[in-house]
């Protein structure tokens, strides 16, 4: 019997994996909670708002009924921007079946509770067992996954069947899923690395050149890995799709909105501005506010989160940013080590 998957919501990414999931034979239905957007995908077979022309399958079916997406739904893949992930889930409550398998692809931290998607998840939906929310991440734009262009993700859930099953839901020939038992990991990961891309693009708009982006890369990833192994990640993720695979595409991307979004920070236009010119979901910048509260409620060092905190929300120049970080007390790389002479 064909499987049902249903997507929430129909932005870039829900739909670049509504259309994985159409060729990979599965019955798919895209929500959306806007009106125009539904009759565009269902009539022209277009998402023109984040995907401009490109045609998607006729076999996705957008909806703007959440009841009608949920209730018969064998496994639903949440990919509301994460302010919206309590809000949907606890929408769709009423009408979920206990075994539905629940996957989301989020990237980011609620901000306040400071909680990750799979802890938000778990609190608005208390009849699912937690053990099987799966998180999908990675390096993955939806500008080149909807082109069917070579793309590999990681799932990830504590229960092994769980993931199993969201990767047979989504591996094709170019869209390669692996699976991962570390949701914290693989969670933190994918979050963190939108900070980094922020930087890079202020660090490339300011032409610090490459030495830098590569410093800011290494670097950003020892303090996402500091700040992940503190909350119970597995420092291993961080070498993996959801650590540096994401690292690097987002700080090298043409495609990344965070990237995209400091490199217009870089030109002075300021925050507010930015993100309205930019039209889509840029978590970076909530997520250096909730990583900034992460690093002091578990006392880990974030030097490159902390400058960048100054630079968005206080004011600071990103030229002084950058000369406090290479102003920094000398240290050993691997800072939990002693230095040795
Ligand atoms: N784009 C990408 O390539 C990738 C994105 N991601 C992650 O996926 C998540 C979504 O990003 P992306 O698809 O790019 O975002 P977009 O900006 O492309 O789309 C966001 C969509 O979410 C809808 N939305 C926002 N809040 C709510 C809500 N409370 N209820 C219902 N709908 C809501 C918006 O609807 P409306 O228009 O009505 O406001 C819009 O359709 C993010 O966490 C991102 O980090 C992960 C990997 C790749
Ligand atoms: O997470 C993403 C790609 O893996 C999308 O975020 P960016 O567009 O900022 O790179």
């Amino acid at each position: 019997m064909t499987q049902k998957v249903s997507v929430l919501v129909a932005g870039s990414w829900g739909t670049a994996l509504a259309s994985v999931l159409a060729d990979n034979g599965k019955e798919v239905q895209l929500w959306s909670r806007n009106e125009e957007q539904v009759v565009e995908i269902n009539e022209k077979h277009t998402n023109s708002r984040f995907l401009k022309e490109i045609s998607l399958s006729p076999s996705i079916i957008a909806t703007n009924s959440l009841q009608d997406a949920v209730q018969d739904a064998d496994a639903i893949i949440m990919v509301v921007p994460s302010s919206g992930m309590r809000e949907v889930a606890s929408r769709m409550r009423p009408f979920l079946k206990k075994e539905t398998l629940i996957i989301h692809a989020t990237k980011g931290f609620e901000t306040g509770t400071l909680k990750r998607m799979t802890e938000v998840l778990a609190d608005e939906l208390p009849e699912m067992d937690p053990k099987r929310f799966v998180v999908l991440s990675g390096p993955s734009h939806a500008e080149e996954v909807i082109c069917k262009m070579p793309t590999t993700v990681v799932v990830a859930a504590e229960d092994l069947q769980a993931a199993e099953a969201a990767q047979d839901l989504l591996i094709t020939q170019y869209f390669r899923v692996y699976t991962n038992p570390d949701v914290t990991g693989v969670e933190v990961g994918g979050a963190l690395k939108n900070i980094i891309g922020l930087g890079a693009g202020l660090t490339d708009g300011l032409d610090f050149g490459d030495n830098a982006k590569a410093a800011l890369v290494t670097r950003g990833l020892a303090e996402i890995t500091r700040l992940g192994t503190a909350m119970g990640a597995n420092p291993l993720t961080f070498a993996g799709l959801a650590g540096i695979g994401d690292l690097i595409a987002t700080c090298t991307s043409r495609h990344s909105r965070n990237w995209r979004a400091g490199n217009k920070l870089a030109k002075g236009i300021p925050l507010d501005e930015v993100l309205q010119e930019m039209g889509m979901v840029v978590e970076g910048v909530k997520t250096t506010k909730a990583a900034y509260d992460l690093a002091s409620r578990y006392e880990v060092t974030m030097p490159i989160t902390n400058e960048l905190h100054n630079v968005l929300f206080e004011g600071k120049s990103p030229q002084l940013a950058a000369r406090d970080l290479m102003g920094r007390v000398r240290t050993h790389e691997m800072e939990e080590l002693p230095m040795t002479r």
